[in-house]
Order: structure tokens, then sequence, then C-alpha cells
């Protein structure tokens, strides 16, 4: 422990990552006095993911609740299940097929922007992180008109601060003590009420929309609007913050190593931009079944989500002992760590875990993949409420791209460094060179 203390943070995560290796299916290292247990073997999570009775959210996502406190990502009450039933309907195909618009509407503007970068490297994460608020935004409002991009980037200034500070609170949970001490706690404060305030306004501008008579479509807030015995003012402002917070890192992550994979892949990036070719023949805007027929682009992201999963750990708290199904004993108090990183890179559940292969997932194939094995959406009842919004946004941003520029690496993938956040970043971020098609 003494040892594991003094060495430095980027050699703390090294050795998270061989400890990993080198004691699958389990491990055990005692954080601030409490009993934190790697699981990896997938029959091992089933056990307790599928069961709701036996865990709950524990204190790793205490940062968050400070945030959303009753938002879906961190409540393990009762309320969970008729809440998530509500909110699922914002998926429906009935709503998601209407956000493929808005969808189109914003890539097209980020395309023009970014032909005035072409031959230069670009970090497109700080090009993407508006279009990623404003159709998550646009979803939950069903309505796109009242976020300027002003608005989008006061917002998104004020949810960086305060995941930041979420960051900070849970590698140094030591800091709760002095916690009202220190400026960070102002700073969190602050950005906290920019961020109610905006949206407790667009609810407050939005909510006329909900009392029209024979609506045929439901967006979120109609639906958070039209259930109040679940969800009060608190609770309808918690969970709009919470698909914005659930949607802008991790959306941001996975498209910044998409791309990186798209230019240092160049036969994958042919192959993936041959299928756009092929099913948007007049090179135009994709529709929603053109999005879901693009099967290579499917496995290809898959494989990027594999290797690079945007939420690097997810976690459980014990409320009964339990035995794994591999024949340990753990405690109810025991803090169990799900770290997507090492899982989806263990050479016992991927063979050749390293190589970059769609074909794992492809038809046939992925029968070998456990279902509890590969879970950059989380598994379970609480999995991403979002997976397949966040899916056919990913596809749509990179028909945009990729129908208009050629992408060379800038960032090369075998000189990337993680940073140590939750949700996954390469430190200095991810550059691409743009070409033109
Ligand atoms: C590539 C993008 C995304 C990734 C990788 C991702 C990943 C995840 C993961 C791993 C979980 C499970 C956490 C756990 O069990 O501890 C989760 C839950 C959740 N995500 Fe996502 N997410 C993404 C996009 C989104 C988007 C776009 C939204 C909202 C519009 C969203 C909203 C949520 C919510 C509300 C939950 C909690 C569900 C529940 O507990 O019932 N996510 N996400």
């Amino acid at each position: 422990m003494r040892l594991l203390l003094s060495a430095k943070k980027d050699e703390l995560w090294k050795i998270a990552r061989k400890r990993a290796l080198d004691h699958y299916p389990i491990y055990r290292q005692n954080f601030f006095n409490k009993n934190n247990v790697y699981l990896m073997n997938p029959e091992d999570i089933e056990v307790i993911f599928r069961d709701t009775s036996i865990s709950k959210k524990g204190s790793y996502y205490d940062p968050l609740r400070k945030v959303v406190a009753s938002g879906l990502i961190v409540n393990d009450e009762e309320s969970w299940h008729s809440r998530r039933k509500i909110l699922k309907k914002s998926f429906d195909f009935s709503v998601i097929s209407k956000c493929i618009a808005i969808f189109n509407k914003e890539v097209s503007s980020l395309v023009s922007r970014l032909q005035k970068n072409i031959n230069e490297e670009v970090d497109l994460n700080l090009h993407v992180e508006n279009l990623i608020f404003k159709i998550t935004f646009a979803n939950v409002l069903g309505n796109e008109s009242s976020i300027t991009d002003k608005k989008a980037e006061d917002y998104i200034h004020a949810m960086k601060t305060v995941t930041e500070i979420m960051l900070l609170k849970i590698s140094k949970p030591y800091l709760n003590f002095v916690w009202p001490l220190l400026k960070a706690k102002k700073d969190e404060d602050k950005s906290l009420d920019e961020m109610n305030t905006y949206i407790s306004k667009a609810i407050e501008e939005n909510s006329d929309q909900y009392a029209q008579k024979n609506k045929t479509y439901f967006n979120t807030l109609d639906l958070l609007l039209g259930a109040p015995h679940l969800f009060d003012t608190e609770g309808v402002r918690d969970e709009i913050t919470t698909f914005v917070l659930g949607s802008q890192d991790t959306t941001s992550s996975a498209l910044s190593f998409i791309l990186m994979a798209l230019a240092n892949y160049p036969e994958h990036q042919e192959t993936v931009y041959e299928e756009i070719k092929n099913t948007l023949i007049n090179n135009q805007n994709p529709t929603y079944s053109d999005l879901t027929s693009m099967d290579y682009l499917d496995r290809f992201i898959k494989e990027c989500l594999r290797l690079y999963p945007p939420f690097i750990m997810m976690e459980r708290t014990l409320t009964k002992d339990i035995i794994t199904k591999t024949g340990y004993r753990l405690p109810e108090g025991t803090m169990v760590l799900i770290s997507l990183l090492d899982i989806q890179r263990n050479p016992n559940l991927f063979p050749n875990p390293e190589k970059f292969d769609p074909d794992r997932f492809l038809l046939g194939n992925d029968t070998q993949i456990h279902p509890f094995s590969y879970m950059p959406f989380g598994a379970g009842p609480k999995i991403c409420i979002a997976q397949k919004f966040a899916v056919l946004a990913l596809k749509a941003i990179i028909c945009g791209i990729l129908q208009n520029f050629k992408l060379e690496p800038g960032t090369k993938i075998e000189n990337i460094e993680f940073s140590k956040a939750v949700i996954l970043e390469v430190k200095g971020g991810i550059k691409v060179n743009l070409k033109k098609r």
C-alpha cells in the first residue's frame, strides 16, 4: 500500500493495467480503508449487474449525485424502474428517427466550418462539442431553435468545470473533509447554478408545447411533464441534466477515438468510405434506415468502443454477501469495480486483444463474445438508455465527415498515452489531418 501511494499517478495507472492482466479474474485493492474488488470474469459480473437487489451504485457516483440528485444514472430507489420506463420512450423509433434531420443539419454546419481547415491538423473534439450538446438538447426539447452557439458554449463551459471537479473528487476522496474551505467548491457552486438556471429556463420556454393537444410525438420534456407524480420540478431538471451530462463527454470521447482509428487505419477507412458511398449514392444525407444498414461502420464503431471505452469504470456496492461464479466470497459493503478498459483488452476474453479487428463483431464471430465482457454502454437493466441514439449520432457524424474529407493521422496510435480521467481521453488531445476528398 505504501508503495502504491508513493508511486506517481502515471505509475499507478500502469500498475493497475498490469494487475488486471496478471490477476484475472479478480483482484483486491484497498483504497482509503475501503475494500475494493476488481472483477473481470463476465459470469461474475453478470450475477451482480443482472440482479439489482444485491447491489447499488455506491460512493464512486457520489460526486455525480451532487449534480443530479435524482437523475436516472444515480437513482437506486424504487422510483428508478418507473422513471426509466417513461424516459425510455424518448428513444423510441418514432422519436429518434425524427432526430436524424437534426443530426444532418448540425453535421452540415460542422462540415462547412471544417472546410476552412483543409490540409491542417485539427482537434476535432473541440469542433464537435457544440454539435453533441445541440443534438442531445434538441432531442430532449423536441426543438433546437432556442439553442444558440453562444448559449451552448456557456453551458458547456460550466459543465466542464463541474465534470473536472467531479473527477477531482473521485480521485481524491479525502478532499471531502476540507471541501467547504476550497476555492473549487465556490467554482462548483457557481457552475452548477449556471447549469441549473439554463435548464430551468429552457424548461419554462418549452413547456407550452406540452400543453398542445393531439400530439403524436412526445419528446423527453413532454414525457417528464406528463408524469408529475414521478418527476417534480427538480426531478425534471435532474433528468434533463443527466441526459446532457451522460451524452456530452462520452459521445465526444467515442468520436475522437473513432476518428483517430479511421485516420490511422487507412484500409479500414476506405472500407467504411466505400460502404457510405454505396449507401448514399448521390452523396445525400443519410436517413434512419441508411444509418442502420451500414454494417461495416457498425462493426468499426464496436471495435473502437472495445479498445477505447469512453466510460472507463463502472462501480457497484454490494448490499448482500455473495459468492461469485468463480468461487470468491464477497461481503456486503464491498465496492466492486468494473474496469472496461482492462476487461475489453483481456486476452482471456478477446484473442489477440490489441489487434484492431472489426470482424470480431461479424455475425457468427460475435457469438464468441460474452455480453458481460463487452460493455461500453454498460449491461443489465441499467444499460445506457441512449445507446441507439448515440450510435446513430456517431454514424451520422462519420458519414458527413468521410463524405467530405479523407483523414490522415495527426495523433499516431502507437504514441498515445491515456489521461487519468473518468472518461477516456488522450494526453494532449487527438488530432487528425483533414484532406479534401
Ligand atoms: C458513446 C456514448 C455513450 C456511452 C459510451 C455511454 C455509456 C454509458 C454507460 C457505461 C452507462 C452505464 C453506467 C453504469 O451502469 O454504471 C450509461 C448509462 C446511462 N447513459 Fe450513457 N453512454 C453514452 C451516451 C449517452 C447519451 C447520448 C445519453 C443521453 C442522451 C446517455 C444517458 C445515459 C443514462 C441516463 C444512463 C443511466 C441509465 C440507468 O441507470 O437507467 N448516455 N451510459
